[in-house]
């Protein structure tokens, strides 16, 4: 296989199992027969990153001489993944690893699965960056990434007969082997009459085939001075600590929600923070460079992850007027040359907003800006606008009335060249309601950069099996070019192949099956249909629909129906705060409990709610799935990228035509798609004109039966009450038209089964999703990022070390 690590360390399995055995004695300071198997993970995780570290060095020298345009991705959210295993398939050392650990009588699968997984991250946004991280290394892009160094990631999820349970997640707790401190760059950030310091911690990203390894910079924060000594000598201790602790508790922890909380000082503190750290550090790059200030845009384009980091917009400012000492508009023109923004949602609620009052006391200064820019902005928009007063107010930065606010989208739209959404038709929406009054005023900065995924991750190293399959039938390149995919056409009629195909996806799915028996008990069917709902838990997802739908089957095969065997599973998070996730997490639970010990469900029906759903069990959950459930309401999920993960590994999609659902069936064809629902445009008309679940319940039979089987607490022990809040809420005003879907869904579903019915048509159509899923890679979506809005060239390594 190819190479990229050319590093003068041995790169042969002999090599690697000597460095290993070096580092037990050097590094973890044991003797073989005292060594743990963490402690075997750390000494090869250190041998890799021995083989990785030329590269690393490299590239910052390359980019340094070349004086190279960056890009610059500023994100709250990175949901990595384990690094071991990725890397040794982009450094291309998977096999020696293997080979290393068999001769020192070790199990490389055991030694990947001690890696704690960096969770810094909450679901789509923060997996979104780290593929986009991967990709721009791949595509040789001269890339930075910024954000915070939690110390405590998204939570650990513990699931009972009570639902969900949160614990901590401490995955620092044994250190890192793949981050290097680098206090060296470390900066004061004001926050209030506070500073506190940020400090530098660099994680590698290793592009695939290519020696690239561009940056992950992650802000700690820490108090400037570590012990306040007069409190010490006066022998108050807790004061003389007390500076530290509140200035660390800045990158303590991970916010668990995926919709904004309104008004917590913590979450705007750690925004002002690692943004204003990440403009400082970019300066420090400029100056080294020789240039001046006012040449920032020529040298960084600035990606903002959602409004997250919109603060950068006058944080810029403030750094341009009043360190750097340049006038208003060369500084807001440098400013709005140098950011662009991604939404990523489209709920209302979802669009952060800061109290006036929260952000004098925390960022008076910037809200000094903030005014100035709105003041600037509204007087160019009451000249293009006269006597459009509502106007003037929704395109205003501040949101008036008793409690004043900024308004984080305007202020990211004002202040960027571009603003795009994550799929066709959310860009869609984007321009025609959410930011309608800004793209009527500036048309030719909303744009769309449908999201991808990197192929490596989700299919190289999740997938190895079929993997071996695709490079055996089409050849290796789609692991660089995923458009190459297309050239498994000439295979579709193959049985051989089909085959083969089949035989790839089983082996796939008994390696979930053996991992659900081991932790969860549960035996299931590996020639069962897996029909698979992972991702964070909410409304607008719709679990809930999938739910229902499972209680109609349930009541079906127990009158007698003859339906093929089906193992639902479900898994994923809900944010601690959010009561209706977690009462649809308790129902799930409360069916699987039921269904899965009913004799006559046996070899017909099982449910299964994987806990703790992360990026580690998304590696082992999607090339096992058959059918992968897509089922928001449309116009309600941005993109979607499970969607694609899924698709891409062979699955078939249950959907609405939803997010990049629509994009995934125009690429993989209509027939291999199972589509239900209303549309976007219909919904919306369902809230223009106002709807109500009722009549749908009373022309559908089989729903009413369900809700009453649920009512009567069938599945809560007999607690008529517990599910009363979902109940009411699905028969009174169903927010999220459950009620006008489910008809649909359940002939699709019907659908559904009678194509499993007949296996090689079935593997046609898996074949046929993978074959279209080539535009789904992230490298696409950075390539489109890079020509059409940050203007990046790709710059090769020259192996300088
Ligand atoms: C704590 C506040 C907060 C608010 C929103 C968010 C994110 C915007 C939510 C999110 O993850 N959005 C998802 O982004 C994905 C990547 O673009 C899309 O594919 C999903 O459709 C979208 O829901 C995270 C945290």
């Amino acid at each position: 296989s190819f190479r990229s690590s050319t590093s003068p360390c041995q790169t042969s399995s002999r090599a690697l199992a000597e460095a290993m055995q070096r580092h037990l004695f050097f590094s973890q300071a044991k003797s073989p027969s005292l060594a743990t198997r963490h402690d075997h993970y750390r000494c090869l995780a250190l041998a890799v990153r021995d083989r990785l570290l030329h590269n690393w060095v490299d590239t910052a020298e390359t980019y340094t001489q070349a004086q190279v345009r960056t890009a610059v991705y500023l994100s709250a959210e990175y949901l990595l993944g384990p690094h071991l295993d990725n890397n040794l398939v982009n450094l291309g050392l998977r096999q020696e690893a293997e080979q290393a650990c068999h001769e020192l009588g070790l199990d490389l699968e055991e030694l990947i699965r001690e890696e704690p997984e960096p969770g810094l991250g909450n679901g789509g946004l923060g997996r979104l960056a780290a593929c986009f991280q991967e990709s721009m290394a791949t595509l040789e892009l001269p890339a930075i990434g910024y954000g915070i160094r939690y110390e405590f990631g998204i939570f650990r999820q513990q699931i009972t007969t009570q639902g969900q349970q949160e614990s901590t997640d401490s995955w620092l707790a044994q250190g890192n082997p793949w981050e290097v401190i680098r206090p060296e760059w470390s900066y004061p950030v004001t926050i209030g009459n506070h500073t506190v310091i940020g400090v530098a911690y660099d994680t590698p990203i290793l592009g695939y085939g290519v020696r690239t390894t561009n940056t992950l910079r992650l802000w700690a924060a820490s108090a400037p001075e570590a012990l306040d000594f007069a409190s010490f000598n006066a022998g108050d201790y807790t004061k003389a600590v007390l500076h530290k602790m509140q200035s660390e508790t800045l990158s303590k922890v991970l916010y668990p929600n995926d919709e904004p909380e309104q008004g917590k000082r913590l979450r705007l503190s750690q925004q002002i923070f690692f943004v204003s750290c990440s403009l400082q550090d970019m300066f420090r790059i400029l100056r080294g460079q020789g240039l001046p200030a006012r040449e920032f845009h020529r040298k960084f384009a600035v990606q903002l992850n959602d409004t997250h980091p919109a603060i950068a917009v006058a944080e810029l400012m403030r750094l341009l007027l009043d360190e750097h000492r340049l006038d208003w508009d060369t500084a807001w023109g440098v400013t709005t040359a140098s950011l662009s923004y991604t939404n990523h949602t489209l709920l209302p609620e979802a669009l952060e907003t800061w109290g006036i009052d929260l952000f004098q006391q925390l960022l008076p200064r910037q809200l000094e800006i903030i005014y100035e820019i709105n003041a600037r902005f509204l007087r160019m928009a009451r000249i293009r606008y006269p006597g459009q007063p509502d106007k003037l107010a929704r395109l205003s930065l501040i949101e008036e009335g008793p409690h004043r606010k900024v308004r984080m989208a305007n202020l990211a739209v004002v202040g960027c060249h571009h603003t795009n959404g994550v799929a066709e038709l959310h860009s869609e929406l984007l321009r025609r309601h959410v930011l309608a009054d800004f793209a009527e005023l500036w048309p030719d900065r909303f744009t769309n950069v449908t999201n991808g995924v990197t192929p490596r991750r989700w299919m190289a190293v999740a997938n190895p099996a079929l993997a071996n399959l695709l490079d055996d039938v089409i050849g290796s390149h789609w692991r660089r070019d995923l458009t190459h995919l297309q050239a498994l056409g000439k295979h579709t009629g193959d049985d051989a192949f089909l085959q083969r195909w089949r035989g790839v996806r089983d082996a796939s799915k008994q390696r979930l099956v053996q991992h659900i028996h081991q932790t969860q008990g549960i035996l299931l069917d590996h020639s069962s249909l897996f029909d698979v709902q992972v991702k964070r838990i909410h409304e607008y997802k719709r679990q809930h629909l999938a739910a229902l739908h499972v209680v109609e089957r349930y009541l079906r095969l127990r009158n007698g129906e003859d339906l093929p065997p089906r193992t639902v599973i479900f898994g994923g998070k809900a944010a601690p705060g959010y009561a209706m996730a977690k009462l649809i997490i308790r129902l799930i639970v409360g069916i699987a409990e039921i269904v899965n010990m009913d004799p006559a469900m046996a070899g017909r029906l099982r449910v299964v709610f994987v806990p703790n759903f992360s990026v580690s069990l998304g590696q082992l959950i999607y090339p096992a799935v058959d059918l992968s459930e897509q089922i928001s309401t449309a116009g309600k999920e941005a993109s979607g990228t499970g969607n694609m993960k899924m698709a891409l590994n062979g699955a078939l999609t249950i959907g609405t035509l939803d997010g990049a659902n629509i994009e995934i069936r125009d690429q993989v064809g209509a027939d291999n798609f199972f589509l239900f629902g209303h549309t976007a445009e219909q919904i919306h008309e369902f809230d223009r004109m106002g709807y109500h679940p009722m009549p749908w319940i009373e022309k559908d039979p089989i729903v009413r039966e369900v809700i009453e089987l649920i009512g009567s607490g069938h599945f809560s022990e007999g607690d008529r009450d517990l599910f009363h809040p979902l109940l009411a809420n699905l028969t009174s005003h169903d927010p999220f038209k459950v009620m006008a879907d489910i008809g649909d869904y359940r002939q699709a579903q019907n659908h559904v089964d009678a194509c499993w019915q007949d296996p090689s048509r079935w593997a046609r159509m898996s074949v046929a999703n993978t074959m279209g899923c080539g535009f789904f890679s992230s490298d696409r979506s950075i390539q489109e990022y890079a020509e059409r809005i940050w203007k990046v060239a790709p710059v090769p390594v020259e192996a300088t070390t």
